[in-house]
Parts: C-alpha cells; structure tokens; sequence
C-alpha cells in the first residue's frame, strides 16, 4: 500500500485564494483593509524566514503588513508598550508575537497582554478558554491547518482514534481540542508515555508535533491511519541541510493512508490559516460576516 500525499502547499494555495476574494471584498465594499502586525524579538535567523515569509503572504492576499524587529535586548516594559499600541491602532486587527522569545522576557506574560480580539495565534488565556468550552474564539494556526487538511481528505472524523504526540500550547493540546470538538477519541502522548509505539498504532488519526527528527516510523503507523506531520526539523545529511518532519516519511507513507510531507505539509496551511485569522479578527471588529469554512 501506498499513501495519498496530502499537499499542504495547494490547499494552502486555495486557502490564500479564498482570503484574497474576502479582502478584495472588504475593500471595495467596506472600505477596509484588514492589516497584520508581527512583533519579532532578537535575531534569530530561521524566525527571521517566517516573519519574512508571513510578511509577503499578507501583502499578496491583499493586506497591510506591519513588521516590528525589535533588538534582542528590549526589556518587557518597551515590548508591552508596543503591544498596547498596536491594540489600540485601528489599523491593526491582527498581532502575532513570533515565539520563543528571549528568555529574559515572560512569554505568558507577553501573549496575555494583547487585545485577544487580535491574538491571531489563539494563545491568548481567553482564547485558550474560549476553544476549550466549545465556544467562539481565535484558533491557533497550525491545529487549524491540520484540521482542515484533515477533514478534507476524511470527511467526518467522528468517533476516530486519534493520538497526538506533543503537549505543548502552541500546537499539542490546542490539536488535542479540535480533534475533540470534531467528536474523535483523543489520546495525548509526550515524553512520559509508557509503550508510545503501542498507542501510536493504534491511531486512526496520528498527530506528530514533537521537534525530533523522524522520531516515528512507518512501524508505529497503524494501517491506513491519516498521518499529519507538524515537526520542522533542520538536519544536516550528506552534507547538506535538509528540513525533515517527526515521522520517517518513507516507511510511514508505505502503511498510512495518507500523509503530510515535510515541507509542504503542515507548515504552508499554518501561514494560510494566520492570514485566514486576521481577515476573520478584521470582520468581527467590524462587526461584518466572517468568510465562511476559514475557521474551525
Ligand atoms: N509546521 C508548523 O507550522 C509548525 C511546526 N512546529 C514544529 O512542531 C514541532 C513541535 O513544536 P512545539 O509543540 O512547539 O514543541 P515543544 O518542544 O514545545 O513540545 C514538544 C512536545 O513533544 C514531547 N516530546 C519530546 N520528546 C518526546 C519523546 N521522545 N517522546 C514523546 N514525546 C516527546 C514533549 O513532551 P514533554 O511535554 O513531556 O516534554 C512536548 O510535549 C517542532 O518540530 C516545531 O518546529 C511548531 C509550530 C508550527
Ligand atoms: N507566534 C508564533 N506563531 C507561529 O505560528 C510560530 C511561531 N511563533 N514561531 C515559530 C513557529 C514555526 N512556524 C512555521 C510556520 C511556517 C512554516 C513553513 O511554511 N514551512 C515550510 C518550509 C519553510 C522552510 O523551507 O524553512 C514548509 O513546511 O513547507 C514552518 C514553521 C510558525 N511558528
């Protein structure tokens, strides 16, 4: 058997065409410009590419783009200052602090300091709190991403086996909540897990979002399961660098039934979903109707 290769790349694609319609959409019915702010403290070169990135993603859909390089030394005081002003900018319906930040600023501290209205990421507490009753609020990027390429190859995900590998706030039990709202059985796995290969082969649906090179082989895969692969992981093969994910692609792509490839996977439909994000924050400030099928 061989894997469907879900193609994060195209779906974000379409995903970007839809955020530029409902752009173009608000601006010539509305008059309004949704815009995105990014906050990125230090240099951190491979921060630098998704900030980058994130930047030409937001004008090409139509958006403003407000980049913020602040230098690695900047104290908490001069980083909430700049947060109030950005909540207050009218101009601005989106914030995304890029993470980590350095360690002598309280991340925590940081994210619950934006207006949660415009926590594009949903990592505000109210956010947190807002998805994990049921209720409407602002998703984080890259669970929402894995959703909708999950429901789209799947259709209903009601009363599947899914596991996921990783607790983390950002991507781990924000994932572990969608799978959950869409009515699967949800097991989460992280260091302490006793037999993690026993409980991955037995997901329908198995999550990685671990931050360890093909950590999990094609043996751990359960037969024709959906394979979504968050890691991001630089390596250095044959003298080149190389991004691979947390799952061995080959072997896993031989059991699953589909798979998400590294890059072009998860990682494109995370940029889709945070431009998705701020249109949606733009609507609600405004009181308009939210594209539809761009959130969870
Ligand atoms: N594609 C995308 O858009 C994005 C990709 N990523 C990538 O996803 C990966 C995970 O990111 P993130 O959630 O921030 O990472 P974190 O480091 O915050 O969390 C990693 C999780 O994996 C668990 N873990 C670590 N080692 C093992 C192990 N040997 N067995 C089982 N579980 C283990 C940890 O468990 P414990 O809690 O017990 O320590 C932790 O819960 C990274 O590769 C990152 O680059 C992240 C964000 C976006
Ligand atoms: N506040 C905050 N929000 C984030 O969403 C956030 C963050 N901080 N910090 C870092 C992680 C990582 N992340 C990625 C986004 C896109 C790709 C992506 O597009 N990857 C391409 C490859 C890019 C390459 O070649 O390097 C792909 O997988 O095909 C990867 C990783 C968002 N993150």
């Amino acid at each position: 058997m061989s894997a469907k290769i879900i193609d994060g790349k195209a779906f974000a694609a379409k995903v970007r065409g839809q955020v530029a319609e409902h752009v173009a959409r608000l601006k010539k019915e509305n008059g309004i410009t949704p815009g995105l702010a990014v906050v990125l403290v230090g240099e951190d070169p491979a921060s630098e590419v998704y900030v980058r990135s994130k930047g030409k993603a937001t004008v090409e859909a139509g958006m403003n783009s407000y980049e913020h390089k602040l230098p690695a030394e900047t104290s908490e005081a001069e980083l909430l200052a700049l947060i109030d002003k950005l909540n207050n900018d009218p101009n601005v319906h989106g914030i995304l602090v890029q993470l980590p930040l350095p360690k002598h600023l309280n991340s925590d501290l940081v994210i619950n300091s934006l207006d949660p209205a415009k926590d594009v990421d949903g990592f505000h507490i109210s956010n947190v709190g807002l998805l994990g009753t049921g209720q409407k609020s602002m998703v984080p990027c890259t669970p929402l991403g894995s959703l909708m390429m999950l429901r789209d190859h799947l259709g209903s995900l009601s009363g599947l086996d899914a596991v996921v590998v990783g607790r983390s706030n950002i991507v781990g039990k924000p994932m572990a909540q969608l799978l959950l709202g869409d009515s699967c059985t949800v097991t989460i796995a992280h260091s302490r897990t006793k037999d993690l290969a026993g409980v991955c082969r037995k997901a329908d649906i198995l999550v990685a979002a671990v931050g360890r090179p093909e950590m999990i082989p094609g043996d751990w895969v359960k037969p024709d399961a959906t394979v979504i692969d968050v890691g991001i992981n630089r390596i250095e093969r044959d003298g080149k660098t190389k991004l691979v994910g947390d799952v061995q692609f080959e072997s896993a792509a031989k059991v699953a039934g589909a798979i998400t490839p590294v890059p072009g996977g998860v990682g494109p439909m995370t940029i889709a979903c945070l431009l998705a994000n701020t249109v949606t924050a733009c609507c609600r400030a405004n009181g308009l109707a939210e594209p539809e099928g761009l959130t969870a």
